[in-house]
């Protein structure tokens, strides 16, 4: 067993499109999504110890449960039970991510941490083993595991990672209210929604096929929190946003931008939470 600590990031995950079909019968929602991941996010370290342990630190960690009710501590208990292992860690999070936020930073957590034990523990498992293991934990788990620019479809579960996934500059911004994802389902389902219908192929230009696309769960999250819609309103006035879009079940919302120093510019402007980041693979 390795006595250093390991040490993996968990970063923030942005649904680029995200098309919805009608739920199964179990509930879940047939997704269609172009996921990438931004250069930015939370922090995962863990140390071999007896039992399992959880210390948090970072801006967003304040009101979160560092109980057994974190991801962070349900991804080390499921993936003992899937190894078959008693070894322990102790296992600190530096939380930035905001909470409920649609930018799957509990995911992303649970997603880094199977990671991180899978090393510290000598697993050695590779991520399609791991992601079986993460889809118990969350939808967006086996995406996060991945964590490069992909095609999700399923529940989550199905994964293509879409190689040279060149990255955009682009803002974070989040309108300041927690969104939990469930009711946004719930209230897609009031909608009538038709079966899911999957997205034609990417073609040359790929700022066209996006704009072609939209996130299919941003009408029903806008009419529960005008904050979102008010954001979108005021992202797309900005100089220098080439698209702009609720991520996930929002309530965070990105902008892809002309530029680093357009993105920069939103950011300054943007009154509350708002990050600069790449999203996609480095160029
Ligand atoms: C909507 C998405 C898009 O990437 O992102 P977020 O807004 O959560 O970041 C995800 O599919 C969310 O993934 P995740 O947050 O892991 O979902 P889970 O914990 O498994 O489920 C949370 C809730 O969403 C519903 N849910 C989730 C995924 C899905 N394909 N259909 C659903 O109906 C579930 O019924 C559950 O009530
Ligand atoms: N480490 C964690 N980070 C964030 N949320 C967590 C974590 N552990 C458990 N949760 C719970 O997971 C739920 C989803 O949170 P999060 O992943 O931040 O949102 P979203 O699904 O909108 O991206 C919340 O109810 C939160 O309390």
């Amino acid at each position: 067993m390795n006595a250093a600590p390991v040490i993996e990031t968990a970063a923030a995950k942005v649904n680029l499109t995200l098309r919805v079909g009608a739920a199964r019968a179990d509930g879940y929602h047939p997704l269609d999504s172009l996921v990438v991941f931004a250069d930015w996010g939370d922090t995962v370290e863990v140390r071999a110890a007896p039992g399992l342990l959880l210390t948090m630190s970072g801006e967003a960690s304040r009101g979160l449960a560092g109980d057994h009710s974190n991801l962070v501590l349900k991804a080390a208990r499921a993936l003992q039970v899937a190894a078959g292992t008693d070894a322990g860690a102790m296992i600190r999070l530096d939380k930035q991510i905001p909470v409920e936020a649609g930018l799957g930073g509990g995911s992303a957590d649970a997603a880094a941490t199977l990671r991180a034990l899978n090393r510290l523990w000598g697993l050695d498992w590779p991520l399609d083993r791991l992601a079986e293991t993460g889809l118990t934990l969350g939808a967006d788990v086996p995406a996060c595991l991945y964590s490069r620019p992909l095609r999700m479809r399923g529940i989550g579960e199905w994964i293509d990672i879409l190689p040279r996934f060149g990255a955009f500059d682009a803002v974070l911004v989040n309108p300041g209210v927690n969104v939990p994802t469930g009711p946004v389902f719930k209230a897609f389902d009031r909608s009538d929604p038709a079966p899911l219908a999957e997205a034609e192929p990417m073609g040359e230009d790929r700022l066209d096929w996006l704009r072609s696309e939209q996130n299919a769960l941003e009408a029903v999250a806008c009419a529960r929190h005008p904050e979102i819609a008010a954001t979108l309103d005021w992202l797309r006035a900005r100089d220098g946003v080439e698209l702009a879009r609720m991520s996930g079940s929002g309530a965070s919302c990105f902008a892809l931008c002309r530029d680093r120093v357009a993105a920069e510019r939103v950011a300054e402007a943007f009154d509350g939470f708002a990050r600069v980041v790449c999203l996609g693979d480095p160029v």
